[in-house]
């Protein structure tokens, strides 16, 4: 993520706990009959060791007291079946505490989702030009489980365990307040080492997800470029990039494996071996009387629900701490500022382009200017062709009618209004574009096309691709529209992709077309199609063509020429040709 950002919110784990329980909010109906649930089902479970020390304490106590064996044994038949009335009144509101915080959490987070996908689909083009691929999704996904998993299991578990561990004192006091004292020596020495240990396991937690991401990247990226990686043979080198990214993983999870690992065995030391030292001063009371049987074993039985309560303490606060650094991060994202766009709703457009001294440069290369003071107008109708040599800034003239970004220094113009006072989507209903390599989105053939106006009828669809020369050949296919095409379209030809682009671009009926010829030759027919299928769509629009054949530069009307971000020349074919200057050059050199 850019650190340019000014509004950067780093919270704190408080913080980010407020800004989850905040989704919680509209699902309250249910989320607090579950924590209440919650509450009662943990207060329930210590009716166990409650009933338990009467089971085994008593018939210790009557025998040493000479009391009736009869007797105990009726008082042990009502205490079982005390118990089990219990146990079955906890799993009745177990069942539907579950639930409940099933429900409400997963739509919690449901909405969470979703609020994060809206915003990041309103930030800003270069916000992920800067990304390596995947990377945004990645982190995401594993920051956004991070927090599925504590809402759903770590805190419920907090919020039993504390009631467990808050109970399971008060018992132990009750019954041996001596004890108890010998018991709580050891808290003290606990707490330090949570304090201790806890931030560097935070920070731990942080760098395994990083370096966990930074993998999935890789993989990403691989996969993505599948066909590059296995024409150049190299699957080998991204195997061990790949590799490289797991040690580093397994590096990072290591140096949080020795805290964790020194800290728990720590606790297990401490916790088990307080409970022995207690049991052994315990029996010594025994011994002279000072205790009964039945209290101490209610002592024992409550010790170890105390001590299991406090083991479970640092895995929960290490996975709270894990959310808080997974939180910080989606806020972070939430906090990235969205797409600059004005308020005014461009009404339908005449298709008048045009450059008032267009200054700019990427913010990812500040070093590097791109376009200098550029400046053209292009009449609505009009054919404008743009050529330059590699690196120009074509594309970069693109960007900025589309408003991915904004011009250093002068202004972009449609129909001589800024379009920085322009409301973005508005505007962009109104350009269409056609790419170099047209990439179709998995799904069906109807829905790539549909794409260019959602919800266009199936005849309008159809329509589209009759004057996109798409249709014979999509008819042609065993499930015509329904044919399914994958992320980039492999199972159809350029030539058709491009159709289909062309078909989309028509059906979106736009008054500006971004056109960027492809450079990969077609073969005749193919080229005869689209070529004839362009014609149809260029009609009566502004059409701006990155061109690269001349067959296309003699058809426009202006031919703008770039080099090095500036406009060096702008005419005709013939005019142009006629100066003996750059185009002249370009043209003989083939280089268009
Ligand atoms: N996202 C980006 N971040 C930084 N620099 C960029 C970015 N995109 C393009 N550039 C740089 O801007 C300059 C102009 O690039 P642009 O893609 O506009 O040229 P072009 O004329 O379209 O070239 P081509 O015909 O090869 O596509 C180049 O020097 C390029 O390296």
């Amino acid at each position: 993520m850019p650190t340019s950002e000014p509004e950067k919110k780093k919270g704190s784990g408080k913080d980010g706990l407020a800004w989850v329980l905040g989704y919680l909010r509209p699902h309250r109906k249910i989320f607090i009959p579950s924590v209440i649930a919650l509450f009662v089902t943990a207060a329930l479970s210590l009716a166990f060791p409650l009933f338990l020390k009467d089971l085994i304490g008593d018939p210790a106590d009557s025998w040493k007291n000479g009391l009736d064996a009869a007797a105990t044994r009726a008082k042990a038949d009502e205490t079982i079946l005390l118990l089990l009335g219990v146990l079955a009144v906890q799993s009745f509101i177990a069942y539907w505490r579950v639930k409940g915080f099933t429900r409400s959490g997963e739509a919690a987070l449901n909405d969470l989702r979703r609020n994060l996908f809206g915003h990041l689909m309103k930030l800003p083009v270069p916000f992920f030009q800067d990304q390596r691929a995947g990377s945004v999704s990645n982190r995401v996904s594993a920051d956004l489980g991070t927090v599925r998993e504590t809402l759903l299991t770590t805190l419920p578990q907090a919020a039993r365990h504390t009631v467990i561990l808050v109970g399971s004192l008060v018992a132990v006091f009750f019954f041996s307040w001596k004890l108890s004292l010998v018991m709580l020596a050891s808290v003290p020495v606990v707490v330090l080492a949570v304090a201790i240990s806890g931030r560097r396991v935070r920070q731990h937690s942080r760098d395994a997800q990083e370096a966990l991401a930074e993998s999935g990247m890789v993989m990403e990226e691989s996969v993505q470029g599948i066909a590059d990686v296995k024409a150049f043979s190299n699957e080998p080198y991204e195997l061990s990039r790949y590799n490289r990214s797991l040690d580093r993983f397994f590096d990072v999870t290591l140096k949080g494996a020795k805290t964790r690992a020194a800290f728990l065995s720590f606790i297990i030391f401490a916790m088990f071996g307080t409970i022995a030292g207690v049991a052994w001063f315990g029996s010594h009371m025994l011994a002279s009387g000072e205790i009964s049987q039945r209290d101490f074993m209610a002592f024992i039985l409550f010790s170890v629900f105390v001590g299991a309560s406090l083991g479970s303490m640092p895995e929960i606060i290490s996975q709270v701490q894990a959310m808080s650094g997974a939180t910080e991060r989606l806020r972070e994202l939430m906090a990235e500022k969205p797409e600059l766009t004005g308020t005014r709703a461009a009404a339908r457009l005449d298709g008048g382009v045009a450059f008032d001294g267009v200054s700019f440069r990427y913010p990812s290369r500040p070093e590097a200017p791109v376009l200098h003071d550029l400046s053209f107008t292009v009449a609505p109708g009009r054919r404008i062709a743009l050529v330059g040599p590699s690196g120009a800034g074509k594309s970069t003239v693109f960007s900025l009618i589309l408003g991915f970004h904004r011009p250093e220094s002068g202004r972009v113009l449609f129909d001589g209004a800024d379009a920085a006072e322009l409301e973005l989507s508005s505007l962009r209903k109104q350009i269409a574009v056609v790419p170099q390599e047209v990439m179709l989105f998995g799904g069906s053939i109807r829905e790539n096309i549909e794409y260019g106006r959602p919800g266009a009828s199936a005849s309008d669809i159809e329509n589209a691709a009759k004057q996109a020369n798409a249709h014979a050949f999509i008819e042609g296919l065993p499930q015509g529209y329904d044919t399914l095409v994958g992320p980039r379209g492999t199972k159809l030809s350029g030539g058709q992709r491009q159709r289909i682009a062309i078909a989309r671009a028509i059906l979106a009926d736009p008054r500006i077309l971004l056109l960027d010829e492809a450079t990969s030759a077609l073969d005749t027919e193919s080229e005869r199609l689209v070529n004839e299928a362009l014609e149809r769509l260029m009609a009566g629009r502004t059409s701006l063509v990155i061109a690269h054949r001349l067959s296309t530069v003699r058809h426009a009307d202006t031919i703008l020429v770039m080099n090095h971000g500036r406009l060096v020349e702008s005419g005709t074919h013939d005019e142009l040709v006629a100066k003996r200057g750059t185009y002249h050059l370009l043209a003989e050199t083939q280089l268009l």
